[in-house]
């Protein structure tokens, strides 16, 4: 079986600098990976037939979007191989982590090499785009800053802290959250340089924490240790740590009912490591480049 990481990625800032009139919003956004995740094994299927298992509580097998992912694949480009994939869950759903979008983004990767389709990353994230907004960056798969819809890219390497991530136990529907009236839409556009040498921050979060009362008093209590925000547009919310001690010792102090993890940022994902120890195990494998 080919096992391979789905990493979460954080947005470690994220800015809303206007609205198009399809209703999409523009965005200056600093992407980078963490080395936790999910975790999906994929083994070869005759027939093209596909299955997933365990399933996801709440959403039905087809609505899942490693699912989506393989059809997309077979239906363009007329492979008739299929795929029996197992799944690890680890992530929070709606939690500003990208779970649904990198499951999406692996599986991609993951099936091009077992199918020997032979696709691009170019390719493969074109497909991915048409699943949700935040899957070409996991198949790039390197620290971004995207901006447009989130559409253009420019890589980046922000410092890797470790981070503590929390969970506010409740799930945000982003869809809701891009409707609001109340949501700031006009966030100067500025460049990366410019963006980085200011104060790191989320436009959402307000937004959010009015909404939910649950990440407002999460993120109090996180502040009291060090410099947190929300991801996406949350609930999960993060604070940067120079050690993976202190960061552990807080996780340890937050309150019972709060589930959380730790992990190091990461300017390349996780995926492409686990990708090039493939390639080390068998080098004549098909990868994509
Ligand atoms: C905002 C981010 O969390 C940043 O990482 C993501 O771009 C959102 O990614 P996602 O949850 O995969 O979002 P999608 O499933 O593509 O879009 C959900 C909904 O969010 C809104 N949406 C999303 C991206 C964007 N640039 N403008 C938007 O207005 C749209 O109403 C869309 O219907
Ligand atoms: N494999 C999957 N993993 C998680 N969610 C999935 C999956 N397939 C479909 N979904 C659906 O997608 C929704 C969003 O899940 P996801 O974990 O990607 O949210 P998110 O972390 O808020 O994403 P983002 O940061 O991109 O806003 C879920 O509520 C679920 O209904």
């Amino acid at each position: 079986m080919m096992v391979l990481p789905a990493p979460a990625k954080l947005n470690l800032f994220l800015y809303i600098t206007g609205r198009r009139d399809d209703g999409y919003h523009s965005l200056q956004t600093l992407f980078q990976f963490v080395d936790h995740g999910d975790s999906l094994g994929f083994e070869a299927a005759p027939d093209g037939e596909l299955s997933l298992s365990p399933a996801l509580p709440g959403v039905a097998p087809e609505q899942n979007l490693i699912i989506k992912a393989a059809r997309l694949l077979q239906s363009q480009t007329g492979c008739t191989q299929g795929a029996r994939i197992h799944m690890t869950k680890r992530l929070p759903m709606g939690g500003g982590l990208g779970g649904g979008s990198s499951d999406a983004a692996t599986t991609l990767v993951a099936l091009n090499r077992l199918w020997q389709l032979g696709l691009s990353l170019q390719q493969l994230a074109r497909l991915g785009l048409t699943l949700g907004a935040d899957v070409p960056v996991f198949i790039h798969g390197q620290a971004t800053f995207a901006e447009g819809v989130g559409d253009i890219f420019t890589p980046a390497t922000p410092p890797e802290p470790w981070y503590l991530v929390l969970h506010p136990g409740i799930e945000v529907a982003t869809a809701a959250i891009f409707q609001d009236p109340d949501l700031p839409r006009n966030s100067p556009v500025l460049s990366l340089q410019q963006r980085l040498a200011l104060p790191w921050e989320n436009d959402c979060e307000a937004l959010v924490k009015k909404r939910h009362p649950e990440v407002a008093k999460l993120l109090g209590w996180l502040l009291e240790y060090a410099p947190s925000r929300m991801t996406g547009t949350g609930a999960c919310i993060f604070a940067s740590f120079d050690s993976r001690e202190q960061a552990e010792q807080t996780l340890a102090r937050a309150p019972e009912s709060v589930h959380g993890f730790v992990a190091k940022g990461c300017n390349r994902s996780p995926l492409f490591g686990a990708l090039q120890q493939l390639d080390a195990a068998s080098p004549s494998s098909d990868t994509a480049t």
